[in-house]
């Protein structure tokens, strides 16, 4: 897949001499779904406003289908729709107006076909002449997907789409998103959300203190990253591990009742087979077996804890 975005070596001090970006670089494919992931202050919204032209850089370059962001400012901004955090709706506007007023903005002629399609796929057509104020927290967050999208824009960033949504309105929005990408639709997201970005992104980046630490295709940051654990509950509680078993490096919980035996799922070795004969050996009957994969969540904490004390 070839990039559509390129972001090189952008920096970004302000004005108190903080450096929230530092030298960052990076690609976004065309058509993929790039979750940005970073503790609080890391750095995700000023990276995203650079892009968008709302921050201006220090220092670095960044280009959209090939338009560099400062010298081709506006075709490269043309390109972009931004979906902010915060609600900033005009209140008594029309849904259909505040779609056909940011149209407008970009310099875009009038197309209403156009704009029904982006608002039924939103399911807002039915609200279009609705003032704002009278729609829910869920169909204002759609109000600003559709404006991002209403001069028909390439890449789209959505930054904590669903900060404060509730679960059902949650899910609701991984499918707008996932509708949006099968329309061709290039999607940087920034989420507080690991489920989110499991859920849904192609890729994953991580930010911290203003650097990018890794950006990797979902799946196979999961297969590097990820443990596997097995929990082993057994029929009789014993008090410790027994010396036997000291090898496997288990850990005893549950009162007595569960072995629980982290491995590395890419090893060629796992050393099930010999645990569990080992268990036997030691005269302990397994009651239930059950594994578990280590979460993004859980790598994602250990990645950052990492950074944080090298
Ligand atoms: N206008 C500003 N002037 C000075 N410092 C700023 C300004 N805007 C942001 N910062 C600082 O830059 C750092 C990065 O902020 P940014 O909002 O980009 O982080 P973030 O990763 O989006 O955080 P969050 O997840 O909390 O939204 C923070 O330490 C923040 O305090």
């Amino acid at each position: 897949m070839s990039a559509i975005l390129t972001v090189d070596r952008l920096t970004k001090t302000y004005a108190g001499g903080f450096t929230a970006l530092d030298a960052v670089s990076l690609e976004i494919r065309e058509g993929e779904i790039l979750a940005l992931l970073g503790p609080n202050g890391a750095g995700k919204t000023t990276l995203i406003s650079a892009i968008c032209g709302i921050v201006q850089p220090t220092s670095g370059r960044v280009t959209v289908g090939g338009h560099d962001t400062v010298t081709a400012y506006r075709s490269a901004r043309a390109l972009i729709g931004l979906v902010p955090q915060e609600i900033n709706l005009e209140p008594f506007e029309k849904v259909i107006n505040t779609v056909r007023f940011s149209r407008g903005l970009f310099g875009k002629p009038r197309d209403d076909a156009f704009l029904e399609r982006i608002l039924r796929q939103l399911s807002l057509w039915d609200k279009r002449d609705q003032p704002i104020r009278s729609l829910s927290g869920g169909m204002k967050r759609r109000v600003l997907i559709a404006k991002a999208l209403s001069h028909e824009p390439r890449v789209l960033f959505l930054d904590e789409p669903t900060a404060g949504v509730d679960v059902e309105l949650r899910r609701d929005m991984w499918e707008v998103v996932r509708q949006l990408k099968e329309d061709g639709v290039t999607i940087i997201l920034t989420t507080h959300y690991l489920e989110e970005a499991e859920a849904m992104a192609d890729r994953i980046g991580v930010i911290t203190r203003g650097r990018i630490l890794l950006v990797e295709d979902k799946d196979a940051l999961m297969r590097r990253m990820g443990r596997k654990e097995m929990r082993i509950e057994l029929k009789e509680p014993v008090t410790r591990v027994p010396q036997a078993l000291e090898p496997f490096g288990l850990t005893l919980e549950g009162e007595g009742r569960r072995l629980v035996y982290a491995y590395d799922r890419q090893a060629n070795r796992t050393g099930i087979v010999r645990l569990l004969t080992a268990l036997q050996e030691a005269g302990l009957t397994v009651a239930d077996v059950e594994t578990k994969q280590s979460s993004l969540e859980e790598i994602f904490v250990g990645l950052v804890k990492e950074e944080v004390t090298p």
